[in-house]
């Protein structure tokens, strides 16, 4: 087993996750300590202003990115101090500011991390595995989700059918049968859009609790033409960039709502699509756990369970600590990358078959 290091800094750009695994790369070991650094304000505005950049073009030698990257991977060092865990390997996802998976017969896809492996390999003194995407959308995978493989260790014990769901940023699902089969793919947008309605009208990050969402109401007419948005219908494999969904919200009319009608309406349109991403499953779950820093909305976990069959409840239920799993994740898929084991399989990202990815840094 090694002692890992996992570090996941997500589309909610709202810190850095970091967790202590000791892993093979196929069975956990054990878990040990977490936490999550937070960003300073600045750090998250020009991640966002970044995110924006990108969608028109950005060169890789921007100094506005190197700067960003710089200060985003230091943030990483202290995290991987703050553990004081002397890991031997270190998982390091960095930050997606671009995610344009293939499409159809359409062209090339394109996923892009930012984080300097080099520089945090040096300042946490260990050897790095990063740039866990790539591989796979150059193979013509969709480069997400990575994470499903970990859910499969983690539930090795649970009773099958399971679903697992994320509430990021943007959400995702794993889908667990009982004859082994792992299906995995985004579901839509979860916390991303609320969270930039919340800013623009509350002035804060999030909408805690869904305080806000629960004073409103869904507005019928734009969750409407939300829901006729083709990504619902499309089959897996399926991934999403954090802004994909920006321009269909305006075009439904979102931003004339109210700022509690406005939270209420994006609660909804989240919860119907993991309603909408239940229908490609092979199999009903026999429950949804959730994780991810949307379990801790009320609204949205209502919304939940009122849009699914089976019980939602948060991974606690399983003894699972739903803030660290992705964090847990990349320290797995980090042994895995070391072993050249596969990370990305045909029922995750579309791999046409099991692929071996990301890249190894010994110590710099
Ligand atoms: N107390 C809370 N009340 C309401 N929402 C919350 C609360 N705590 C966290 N959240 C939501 O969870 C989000 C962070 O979730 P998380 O850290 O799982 O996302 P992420 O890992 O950055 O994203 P992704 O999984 O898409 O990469 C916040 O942006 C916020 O919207
Ligand atoms: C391209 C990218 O960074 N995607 C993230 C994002 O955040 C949630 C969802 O979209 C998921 O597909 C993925 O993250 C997790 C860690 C994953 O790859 O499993």
């Amino acid at each position: 087993m090694l002692r890992t290091i996992g570090l996941m800094s997500g589309t909610s750009l709202d810190g850095v996750d970091a967790a202590v695994v000791e892993t093979d790369g196929e069975r956990i070991g054990a878990l040990g300590k977490r936490l999550t650094l937070p960003y300073a304000p600045a750090l998250r505005r020009d991640l966002r202003l970044l995110l924006d950049r990108a969608q028109t073009g950005i060169e890789p030698e921007d100094p506005f990115l190197r700067d960003v990257e710089r200060r985003l991977t230091e943030r990483h060092a202290e995290a991987v101090a703050a553990l004081d865990a002397r890991p031997e390997l270190i998982g390091f996802h960095g930050q997606t500011i671009l995610h344009r998976p293939p499409r159809g017969d359409g062209p090339l896809g394109r996923t892009w991390q930012i984080g300097d492996a080099m520089l945090l390999s040096r300042l946490a003194g260990t050897a790095v595995a990063y740039d866990f995407r790539s591989q796979d959308v150059a193979m013509g995978g969709q480069g997400a989700p990575l994470v499903p493989i970990f859910h499969q260790a983690m539930a090795a014990a649970l009773p099958k059918p399971l679903a697992v769901l994320n509430l990021g940023g943007v959400g995702n699902l794993t889908f667990l049968g009982r004859d082994g089969a792992l299906v995995a793919f985004d579901t839509g947008p979860a916390n991303g859009p609320l969270d930039d309605w919340a800013r623009k009208h509350t002035g804060r990050d999030h909408d805690e609790g869904g305080r806000l969402a629960l004073a409103g109401r869904a507005d019928g007419d734009v969750l409407g033409r939300l829901l006729a948005h083709p990504f619902l219908e499309q089959p897996p494999p399926k991934s999403l960039d954090r802004l994909d969904f920006d321009r269909a919200l305006k075009e439904a009319g979102a931003p004339a709502l109210s700022p509690a009608d406005g939270a209420a309406t994006l609660v909804a349109f989240a919860a119907i699509a993991v309603a909408a991403a239940g229908r490609h499953l092979p199999e009903a779950p026999l429950q949804w756990l959730v994780c991810g820093g949307g379990r801790r909305n009320t609204a949205l976990m209502r919304a939940l369970a009122s849009a699914l069959e089976a019980p939602v409840r948060a991974v606690e239920i399983a003894g699972w600590d739903g803030d660290a799993l992705e964090a847990q994740a990349f320290g797995l898929l980090a042994a895995r990358v070391a072993r050249g084991l596969p990370i990305t399989f045909p029922g995750t990202t579309g791999a046409t078959r099991p692929l071996p990815g990301g890249r190894l840094l010994g110590l710099a």
